[in-house]
């Protein structure tokens, strides 16, 4: 596929993002998409209780062996501010995370292999809801990947801001963090505001609440571990001469390990049953981790990445760090072994998930050529 062709599907998709699970105008796109490439080698697949999800399987001349290929399709509610004369026709909703640069990689690396067919076979699994509701998850534990779609080893990508357009980078190990998000609804009593002894204040509890929670990481992470935890929402109170009687918080949590997660949402139980004794009323905690496990490279197969990587005269790698972000390919990645990876795409001055961001396109035809000649290598005799 030419660049031009990349950078207009990718400013199609640009404009129609779509939130978790309801990727519909998205996955048309892509399975019209798909539908136009040769089908000589191509099976096409839908999942009817993830409607929006799409695999591609593209059948090998000779197979030994079956490679998986993942891109997310789900956007973030978040209301553009680039400026771009393609920007987001969906009011309120952006491709803030770059999951239109990932899905237009994705048909790029298809698109090659449907008009020339591999030795192996290569399944493309489109994937929704990776910000929220892990649809990684969700199709794993459906059993989408048994029988005829069962994937030896599974590859990613994410695009990055601070790398150059095109750069491709990852490490050996963890990749990115788990996560867990965290939902607290703290119950007490409304009243007067000049009248607190007859009241039970919930916004003072959630901000002791808050308060405490800071000593986590402070104060039970070894300095020479990492972890964050942090809350993005605090709903509480009408008016103010009215105490508030409930209030409400969102956060997230992430480290490394799923060790040092199992700990970090055990201080957060213990803290908000303390907070419940001390001012007397309903503290209710609901962690959820659903799909986002840490992020972990398998050895083998992240070597031979690397490896690869690093003596292609037509990539540049970039070795890296782990990060705090989160990924639910981290769940298919502790059931299948397999590499995630980041694409640079050269927008330094922004970020992932701000309004403003906006990946250089130059990117595009380099990842394309880049996962092709690796995913090209792997399939050659006795990789
Ligand atoms: C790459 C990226 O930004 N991923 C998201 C993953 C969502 C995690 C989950 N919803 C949570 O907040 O715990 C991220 O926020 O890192």
């Amino acid at each position: 596929m030419k660049e031009a062709e990349l950078i207009a599907i990718r400013r199609q998709l640009h404009q129609i993002p779509e939130l978790a699970l309801q990727e519909k105008e998205t996955h048309a796109f892509l399975l019209k998409t798909v539908q136009s490439f040769p089908q000589t080698h191509l099976t096409i697949r839908t999942l009817p209780k993830l409607p929006t999800a799409l695999l591609v399987k593209v059948h090998g001349q000779n197979p030994q062996r079956t490679i998986g290929y993942r891109t997310d399709i789900d956007a973030l509610p978040v209301t553009e501010q680039t400026g771009l004369p393609f920007s987001s026709q969906h009011s309120g909703i952006a491709h803030a995370c770059g999951h239109d640069i990932h899905m237009t990689v994705a048909l790029g690396i298809l698109d090659y292999f449907a008009h020339h067919q591999p030795k192996d076979n290569l399944i493309f699994f489109f994937q929704p809801a990776e910000e929220s509701k892990n649809g990684g998850k969700l199709a794993y534990d459906m059993g989408t990947f048994t029988g005829d779609w069962h994937i030896d080893e599974f590859y990613g990508l994410h695009d990055r801001p601070d790398l150059p357009a095109g750069t491709i980078s990852t490490r050996l190990g963890t990749l990115f963090a788990g996560t867990t998000e965290i939902n607290v609804d703290l119950i007490g009593k409304s009243g007067h505001a000049a009248l607190p002894q007859n009241a039970n204040d919930m916004i003072v509890a959630a901000a002791s609440f808050i308060n405490q929670i800071q000593t986590v990481v402070a104060r039970n992470v070894s300095p020479t571990d990492s972890a964050v935890i942090t809350f993005g929402l605090m709903r509480a109170g009408t008016i103010r001469n009215v105490i508030a009687g409930r209030a409400y918080l969102e956060g997230t949590l992430r480290g490394f390990t799923q060790k040092q997660i199992d700990f970090l949402q055990q201080r957060i139980r213990d803290i908000g049953r303390g907070i419940a004794a001390s001012f007397n009323c309903d503290v209710n905690v609901d962690l959820n981790q659903g799909g986002y496990y840490p992020v972990e490279n398998n050895p083998q197969l992240t070597k031979d990445f690397i490896q690869y990587m690093q003596s292609d005269p037509a990539v540049t790698f970039a070795p890296t760090g782990p990060v705090m972000t989160g990924e639910d390919f981290g769940y298919l990645l502790n059931k299948i072994p397999g590499t995630m990876f980041w694409l640079g795409v050269n927008d330094p001055d922004s970020q992932l998930h701000a309004a403003d961001f906006s990946p250089d396109e130059s990117a595009l035809a380099p990842g394309v050529t880049a996962v092709v000649y690796f995913l090209e290598h792997r399939m050659a005799e006795n990789n």
